[in-house]
């Protein structure tokens, strides 16, 4: 009797996996806009990141259904979320540390540190050697107002307008303005810097005040990053890849 092949989806039997309390955002809620920006080259390094294998927002299942929970409450108010990251395996932190340590790379600066120096990311707190992301209760994300409107290509190559331009300016993106682009590396960024005032300290605040309501804890460096507590796995550091392979279901 010949054996059944293996499906599309079936776990790897060697490299890691995830825990069976990760879960595909996906399986948990539809409606969240997914932009994962570390599978392609519109982020900081300007290359897909080492681990991220498919477009897929991987969370512990307690982060994810907080996550259904503000959904439910924004689309009642016209706006859905959109993630940006979620789980990050360490193998993705060690390929940002490398980068950090190659100072004649500077391709993205004019887009996403246009005035930090390269050399004070980590140390400033806009990128992490240990990163909440690897333990999967945490996630980046943004509010889009509904009818969401698609985000214009990216196109690597063209002329970076810095991350703190004014909205119609910067990269496109579909996100109500938050006064800076996501991984905008600036104190413009700290969620509650007082120069960001109106319309965009609005839309930081419904963003911070929905998630915080639900379990979420801001980083008070990035209006764009929460972590969920309690925290399932709080010392751990996951390294399994961004891919439907590494979960127990599959998808
Ligand atoms: C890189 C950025 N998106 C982020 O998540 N920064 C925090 C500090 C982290 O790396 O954990
Ligand atoms: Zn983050």
């Amino acid at each position: 009797m010949t054996a059944a092949a293996p499906t599309a989806t079936a776990r790897p039997t060697t490299g890691p996996t995830a825990p069976d309390d990760f879960v595909a955002l996906r399986t948990v809620d539809r409606t969240i806009l997914q932009e994962m920006r570390y599978f392609t080259p519109h982020n900081f390094v300007g290359e897909r990141i080492d681990g991220y294998r498919q477009p897929l927002c991987i969370l512990t299942r307690p982060a994810a259904e907080a996550l259904h929970r503000a959904q439910t409450k924004l689309l009642r108010q016209g706006y859905t979320l959109k993630v940006y990251d979620c789980y990050r395996p360490q193998r993705a932190v060690d390929h940002f540390v490398r980068w950090a340590k190659d100072l004649d790379d500077q391709a993205m600066k004019d887009e996403f540190y246009p005035r930090v120096d390269k050399t004070r990311l980590f140390a400033d707190g806009y990128i992490a050697e240990k990163s909440g992301h690897s333990r999967g209760s945490t996630v980046d994300l943004t509010i889009v107002k509904l009818p969401a409107k698609p985000t214009g290509p990216y196109v690597p190559g063209r002329t970076l307008a810095p991350c703190y331009a004014p909205q119609d300016e910067r990269s496109p993106d579909n996100s109500v303005d938050m006064g800076t682009a996501f991984d905008c590396f600036d104190t413009l960024s700290h969620t509650l810097d007082p120069r960001v005032q109106g319309e965009q300290r609005a839309n930081r605040l419904l963003l911070k005040n929905t998630l915080e309501a639900l379990g979420f804890v801001n980083l008070a460096e990035e209006w764009w990053h929460f972590t969920y507590k309690p925290e399932p796995y709080p010392d751990t550091y996951f390294d399994f890849p961004v891919s439907a392979k590494s979960l127990s279901h599959g998808h």
